[in-house]
């Protein structure tokens, strides 16, 4: 009886009129000053542990800072964007970026940016593991998805062992359509950048997928150019965006990624079919890429996410440098017959194919492609973030000689473009296409032993799994041009303009701006009028 009295007769607690709700908001109130205290905690002990770390580290801080006048260095933002269309955004940072080697940039938050090939050793190479691409796959995820590299390592080792097939025959390709397109040319000019934009996704897709893109129909192989080189051209902006990638997603990018990545997963499912039909060898000796991937992935949308990694990072790099050494090329004939003596001497006469020992014997072409590699990196600009504090050796102090820390999340961003200019490595004609500084080897060694003065291909574990590729494919078809068209040259009209002055296009790759244009043949075709 009492228990029951004791049930019914409970307290009960009346909340005063007006103050209905206030239990919950109070609980809402003391969450939320209890989550941001712990991570307001949380913050300050990691700060306290990173600055005890850079004192141990003797770290300084890094003192040469972009001045900047408005919020945020809005304006130094707002001057990067009036600049863009003039075509030399990379020239216009030159004064910026090399004030000190090591500067901090304040655009939108802390950030920093170097050209000291010590501190790009060290993010590339000697403390690799500190550092993420951050931001740079949230740009690029529509289009690519997943990436592997571990697995694609040991696909490239297998591919250096075989031969050039898929280069040979897109080779001749290329060569009738320019030969056309001159003839086709009033003028008989014709501008080899986009020809040289379809000879590489013809190799690079016979490459992966086992039959270049050219064996679609024209309306297919038309999209399926478009809506790639569409999505690389976003993908470009958004990795720009970093964080806020995710404002510019226009409608057609999405459905252009769609396309790029149905068209893999086609060519994939393919080659998976013809196995299936005529058994693992025979698929393997017709589509080795693909096949080795579905044996480690037994998936087939990560196998067409590989496919395309590869196809972004080696169509358009490798065209660019085709078209810059043409570029050049014609601007400096006596180059041109340095090449060609270089190329009568060393290949056969009668050779209907080149080997890779062939092209290894073309030293002096290999000085060209480095000097293009060094005016025009491709990648020209890269960042990283770091995953923990990190060091770096060089940018601190007053003097910018001592270490300094990078913080967790921070990030740092490497302009490998002025790098490649700088005097104080390549010496006062830094600004000069001049193969011949590489010649006796001494550069290479030198500029290695600064640390990563020279990316042609990148440096450390993420070194350009697709070097002997693009290095044998754009040697392949310059010397096919030159066999083909001994008469190549500038036209005249074209412009000469000093290194710095070209216009470029800085999308994902670094193209020019006006193309590539040149005279194939001897005589130049007259109108009669
Ligand atoms: C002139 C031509 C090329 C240049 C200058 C070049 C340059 C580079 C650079 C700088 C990177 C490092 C990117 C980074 O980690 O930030 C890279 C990575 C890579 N490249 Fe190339 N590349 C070229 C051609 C190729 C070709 C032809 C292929 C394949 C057929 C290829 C496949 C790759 C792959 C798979 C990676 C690894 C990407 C990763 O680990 O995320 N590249 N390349």
């Amino acid at each position: 009886m009492s228990n029951h009295n004791a049930v019914t007769s409970a307290p009960v607690v009346s909340i005063p009129a007006g103050f209905e709700g206030w239990g919950l908001r109070a609980l809402a109130t003391v969450l939320v000053i209890s989550t941001w205290a712990y991570w307001y905690w949380q913050r300050w002990s990691h700060r306290r542990y990173e600055d005890a770390l850079a004192a141990q580290k003797g770290c300084q801080p890094v003192l040469h800072r972009l001045p900047y006048k408005w919020p945020f260095a809005i304006d130094l933002l707002w001057k990067q964007y009036k600049a863009l269309p003039s075509g030399r955004m990379l020239e216009f940072q030159t004064p910026f970026l090399t004030t000190a080697p090591t500067v901090r940039i304040d655009i939108l938050g802390e950030g920093f940016s170097t050209t000291d090939p010590e501190n790009v050793e060290a993010i590339l190479n000697t403390n690799f593991e500190d550092y993420s691409l951050g931001v740079r796959r949230d740009g690029l995820f529509p289009l690519l998805g997943e990436d592997s590299r571990e697995l694609l390592r040991r696909q490239f080792a297998r591919l250096r062992e075989g031969g050039l097939s898929p280069i040979t025959s897109h080779v001749t390709e290329f060569l009738s359509a320019i030969e056309a397109a001159a003839d086709g040319s009033p003028d008989g000019i014709v501008d080899l950048q986009p020809h040289f934009f379809e000879f590489t996704l013809g190799t690079t897709t016979a490459l992966l997928f086992g039959e270049s893109h050219s064996s679609l129909p024209r309306r297919d192989r038309d999209a399926l150019r478009e809506n790639f080189e569409y999505a690389s051209y976003i993908s470009a902006i958004r990795i720009r965006l970093a964080e806020f990638a995710w404002v510019y997603t226009p409608r057609r990018f999405n459905s252009a990624c769609d396309n790029v990545r149905a068209w893999a997963l086609f060519f994939a499912n393919k080659a998976l079919d013809y196995k299936d039909i005529y058994g693992i060898d025979a698929a393997r000796e017709r589509y080795p890429f693909i096949i080795d991937l579905w044996d480690d992935m037994r998936d087939r949308n990560l196998v067409r996410d590989q496919l395309l990694h590869v196809l972004i990072a080696g169509r358009d790099t490798t065209a660019c440098l085709l078209s810059w050494t043409l570029f050049h090329l014609v601007r400096n004939p006596h180059l041109i017959k340095r090449l060609q003596d270089e190329i009568a001497q060393r290949i056969p006469t009668d050779a209907a194919e080149l080997t890779r020992n062939d092209i290894n014997q073309l030293m002096f072409l290999r000085c060209c492609l480095h000097e293009t590699l060094r005016l025009y990196p491709q990648l020209p600009v890269n960042v990283r973030f770091a995953v923990r504090p990190t060091v770096l050796p060089r940018g601190g102090g007053p003097d910018g000689r001592s270490p300094w820390l990078l913080r967790k999340g921070h990030g740092i961003g490497w302009s490998t473009y002025h790098m490649h200019r700088s005097e104080a490595l390549y010496g006062p004609d830094a600004r000069v296409y001049r193969p011949e500084r590489w010649e006796d080897g001494t550069l290479l060694h030198r500029v290695h032993d600064t640390g990563a003065g020279f990316l042609d291909f990148h440096a450390g574990p993420r070194l350009c799994l697709g070097k002997d590729f693009a290095l044998m494919e754009a040697s392949y078809a310059i010397v096919r041009i030159l066999q083909t068209f001994p008469k190549i040259r500038l036209p005249a009209g074209v412009p000469n303009e000093p290194v710095g002055s070209e216009q470029q296009r800085l999308t994902i790759v670094l193209s020019s701006a006006n193309g590539c244009k040149v005279l194939l043949k001897g005589i130049t075709k007259v109108t009669a009028d």
